[in-house]
This record gives structure tokens, C-alpha cells and sequence, in this order.
């Protein structure tokens, strides 16, 4: 389903430029600079998503985005804005407002918002650019070519080799890959987002018996609870309103091979126990048939959370855990395999140096312990989203060096030591931007310092906001994700008032 975002931008130009290049990315579009014409769009229309620059003319931010909310309450609101004013993201922020950007705008960024944005939103998750590896759902799957699901072809799309790391706890690891995979057992992976969960997953089907058969991934977090039963198991033409062909199902699709179910722990209830009958039958039914066929499928399943704690809450079925959980694995999260960074930078800054055509060098001593000290919340996939954004910025020949990675990653570590001696919040205006969000010098030293303050402010301010959404603002949990104390996030939340 294509998604609809409204663009308000002060500047006609840039309502341009983001409607051309949100459009070339697969969204509807619509753009205005004129706020009354904006929220007449958003009476007449039902956009996914808006995004709106905090500077329109006339118009106090906040009371302009309450306006908004008024009318679409749910609405995701991402707020941009030419300068670094803490206040005005925080008040933003509390106001409801899913992220703050600070303009110029990096595009790859603001896709990766938007994903996030339209998924807390909707439940369903949007590929980005950096995410196209990644098999959301058998609709999105069918559009694929059938042949592209074995572990071998997803090593040559990804274009890297498969990095087996040195730490001990990777060798470990490896070594329950090596002992599971060549039995039938259902695997339960767990580990946080971006770990490589999908990746061991595929190295368990190409190191089993299976690896002749498909391997199928089905984002769970994806599937609609009314659709999910037909995405596994099928459905006869006229089940259910708009099943207009009878469709086979993921089961069916990954006969002979390996299934592989992402975050299971979003199936409800009644699909958990469809399921669970599945596994236990080895027979599936479409959903509006009486007839079961019989598969042979291995399972694999994958989940950020702990399933047993699942279990313990009551969201997921007792009786399937114990079912599913032959042997179980923990993938972990980066910052607990530092001794293995420099083998995944080494093979991503090889893979982008190839695909830029660039002849790029290591990362220097001082930008390697940048990227050693960051606690990389995103895992693997922030890794390799970084080294792709820092080799396009650094000259053919040369070494990857500090002033080319991404503000987060520079300024979350300096910005937590900082905040925790520094009081002083005030607002500042003169950094300037390259175009891609890399600042530039600006004009003196106390003003460089003053504008970088306010701009970690502001990354920081994104960081928790978007843990805490993301866990349901449990603060302990939020502390545990940003690697910080529960003390330390109070003092930081009473700080900017939330
Ligand atoms: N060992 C590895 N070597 C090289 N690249 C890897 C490795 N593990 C993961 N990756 C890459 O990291 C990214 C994230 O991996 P993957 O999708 O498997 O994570 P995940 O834990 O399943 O994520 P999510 O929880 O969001 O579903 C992918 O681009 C993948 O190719």
C-alpha cells in the first residue's frame, strides 16, 4: 500500500526537493508552504505522515502542531527545523512530535524516520534503502524474484562475505550454529534489532540438509492481525472479503526448506495456536478450506524480545514456547563483541570501496575509537549503515576519518559525558551544514562550541524519545538500550522537563 506524506516547508524549493525525492522512494506526495492551505489538505485528506518545518510563517510551532493533532490525532510528525533550538524541539517533542531534524536534511536519514515513524504509526514496517535486504512479508516477497532466498544468493546481494567474528562470545555462537543446524530442530533466536538473527537464520538452512530447498523469511511484526493466518498458511479465493485468487501461504512456499518467522511474538493469540497446531500436525489448512495438506518445513523463529517473558506476560501461547524451543540461541548485540568491529568495518569499507569504486583505507586510530566506544543500539545494521555513509563522504585514497561519521555516533558518546557536567542548555544558532548534515567550521571557537552543545542536545532529545516510544517509556529499559544508568536518564528527562 503506498504510503501518503504531506510536506510543509516555508520554502517552495525544498517542498520540491522532498516531495522529488520521497516520491523517487515510493511515498504519495503532497507539499505546500502555506499553513492554513496545509491543514485544509489534512481535513480533505488521509496522509500516513507529515512532515513539517517548525519556521511557517505566522505560526507558533507548537500551537501549529497541536492544531494538526487536533484533526488527526494519531498522526505521525516529524519537525524540521534550519536551527539548533533545544527548547523549541523539546517543547515540540512533548507536544507529540515523532522526531526532530535539524535541516539541511539527510536524506538517507529521514527515510529511515519516516520507516520508523509509519511503523510505530501503523504496526507495519516500510523498507527503506538500507533495509531492501530485508523480507517484510510474503506479499512484498511474492514480488521477488522465487529464487533469491538461499543463503549463498543473499551472501552475493549483500555483496560481503558473511563475517564469523573472533570474540569468544561469536565462537560460541558459531558453535551452536554448527551443532543445531544439521538436525530438524526448531531454533528460537533471540537478540536485539540488527544483531544478524535473520543472518544465523539463513546460515542454519545453507549449513543443513535443507539447503537445496527455499529458505522463506516472514516479517511477523508486519502481518496484519487479519491477515496473518492467510500470509502463513493460505486462503481460497473468497474467504474473506478482497481474497479475490486462492493464494498459498508461507508454509506451503518454503516445502522441503526452512521457514524462518521474525518477531513471532506479534502473532496474536488465535494465529499463535494455528500455529502451534501446524508444528505439531505437520499439516496446514487455508483459511476458508477444510482440506490440510501435509509440509515438511523446518522452523526457525526470531525475537528482540524475550519470549519467555512473552510467556510470563501472557502474550505468547506456554504450550507453543515449549514447542518452538528445541534449542534456542542469543545472537549478541554488538557492543558485547567489541573485539569483532574491526573485522565488520574492514569488510564494509571493502564492499563500499567496490561499489563507489574508491580505493578507501581503514578508519583512522582516532575515528576507530569513536566507532569502538559508541554503544551501537542498531547493531550490525547501524555498523554497516555508518561505513556506507562515511565512505561516501571520504575522498578516493584516504582513510575514513572522524569529520565523516554520522553526528549520532560522534556526539552521543560525547554528549552523554557532558551532559552529566554540564547544567547549561541554552540555545545556539551558528553552525553551518555541508550538504549532507556534516558541519562545517563555524565562525569562532565559542560559538562552534555552543552550536555542537545544542545539537547533541538535540540528537540526544531524539535518542530518548525514541527508545523510550520503543519500550513503552520503560525507563529501565530505556537506560539499559542507551547504556546508561536508570539515575542518569531521570536527571536527563528532568533536565529538558519531560
Ligand atoms: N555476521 C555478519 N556479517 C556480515 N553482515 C552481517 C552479519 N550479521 C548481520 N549482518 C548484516 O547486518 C544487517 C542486519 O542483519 P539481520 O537483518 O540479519 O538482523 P536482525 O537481527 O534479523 O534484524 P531485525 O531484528 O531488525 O529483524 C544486514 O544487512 C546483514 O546483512
Amino acid at each position: 500500500m503506498l504510503r501518503k506524506i504531506l510536506i510543509l516547508d516555508k520554502d517552495l524549493a525544498m517542498c520540491q526537493k522532498f516531495s522529488n525525492f520521497l516520491r523517487n522512494s515510493g511515498f504519495v506526495t503532497a507539499s505546500t508552504s502555506c499553513n492554513k492551505e496545509a491543514l485544509q489538505l489534512i481535513k480533505a485528506s488521509d496522509f500516513d505522515l507529515i512532515l513539517c518545518d517548525s519556521e511557517l510563517k505566522n505560526t507558533y510551532p507548537v500551537a501549529f502542531l497541536l492544531k494538526i493533532k487536533s484533526i488527526r490525532p494519531g498522526i505521525p510528525i516529524i519537525s524540521m527545523s534550519d536551527s539548533e533550538n533545544i527548547q523549541t524541539a523539546v517543547e515540540l517533542m512533548k507536544s507529540g512530535a515523532f522526531y526532530f531534524m535539524l535541516k539541511p536534511i539527510n536524506p538517507e536519514r529521514l527515510l529511515d524516520i519516516v520507516a520508523s515513524a509509519l511503523k510505530e504509526a501503523t504496526g507495519i514496517q516500510t523498507a527503506t534503502p538500507d533495509q531492501n535486504e530485508k523480507i517484510l512479508s510474503k506479499p512484498d516477497k511474492e514480488k521477488r524474484e522465487s529464487n533469491e532466498q538461499t543463503m549463498s544468493e543473499g551472501v552475493m546481494k549483500q555483496g560481503y562475505p558473511y563475517i564469523t567474528g573472533v570474540s569468544a562470545i561469536s565462537k560460541k555462537l558459531y558453535k551452536s550454529i554448527d551443532l543445531v543446524s544439521p538436525t530438524d530442530y526448531t531454533v528460537i533466536i533471540h537478540g536485539e534489532t540488527g544483531t544478524g538473527k535473520e543472518s544465523v537464520a539463513r546460515m542454519i538452512h545453507e549449513k543443513s540438509h535443507r539447503n537445496s530447498g527455499p529458505f522463506l523469511a516472514v516479517d511477523c511484526g508486519s502481518l496484519s492481525k487479519e491477515l496473518a493466518a492467510s500470509e502463513l498458511f493460505g486462503h481460497e479465493k473468497g474467504a474473506f472479503t478482497g481474497a479475490l485468487q486462492t493464494r498459498e501461504g508461507a508454509f506451503m512456499l518454503a516445502q522441503g526448506g526452512t521457514l524462518f518467522l521474525d518477531e513471532i511474538g506479534n502473532l496474536s493469540y488465535d494465529v499463535q495456536l494455528l500455529l502451534l497446531r501446524a508444528i505439531q500436525e505437520r499439516v496446514v489448512r487455508k483459511v476458508g478450506s477444510s482440506a490440510e495438506k501435509p509440509v515438511n518445513v523446518r522452523l526457525i523463529v526470531a525475537s528482540n524480545e524475550d519470549l519467555y517473558e512473552s510467556v510470563a506476560k501472557r502474550k505468547f501461547r506456554e504450550d507453543l514456547y515449549h514447542r518452538l524451543n528445541e534449542f534456542s540461541l542469543t545472537v549478541p548485540p554488538l557492543r558485547e563483541r567489541k573485539e569483532d568491529l574491526c573485522l565488520f568495518i574492514e569488510a564494509f569499507v571493502a564492499h563500499a570501496s567496490k561499489r563507489l569504486n574508491k580505493d578507501l583505507k581503514m578508519p583512522t586510530p582516532a575515528a576507530l575509537e569513536i566507532l569502538e566506544t559508541y554503544h551501537w543500539p542498531g547493531n550490525i545494521r547501524e555498523l554497516l549503515n555508518t561505513i556506507k555513509k562515511a565512505c561516501l563522504f571520504t575522498p578516493n585514497g584516504k582513510a575514513i576519518s572522524e569529520q565523516y561519521l554520522p553526528m549520532e555516533v560522534k556526539l552521543t558518546q560525547e554528549f552523554l559525558v557532558r551532559m552529566d557536567t554540564d547544567d547549561d542548555l541554552s540555545i545556539g544558532q551558528n553552525t553551518s551544514f555541508s550538504p549532507l548534515g556534516i558541519p562545517t567550521k563555524a565562525s569562532g571557537a565559542a560559538q562552534s562550541e555552543k552550536s555542537l552543545k545544542d545539537i547533541a542536545a538535540i540528537a540526544e532529545l531524539n535518542k530518548i524519545m525514541l527508545t523510550l516510544r520503543s519500550v513503552k517509556f520503560n525507563k529501565s529499559k530505556a537506560a539499559e538500550i542507551l547504556n546508561i544508568d536508570r539515575k542518569t536518564l531521570y536527571n536527563k528527562l528532568k533536565r529538558i522537563n519531560i
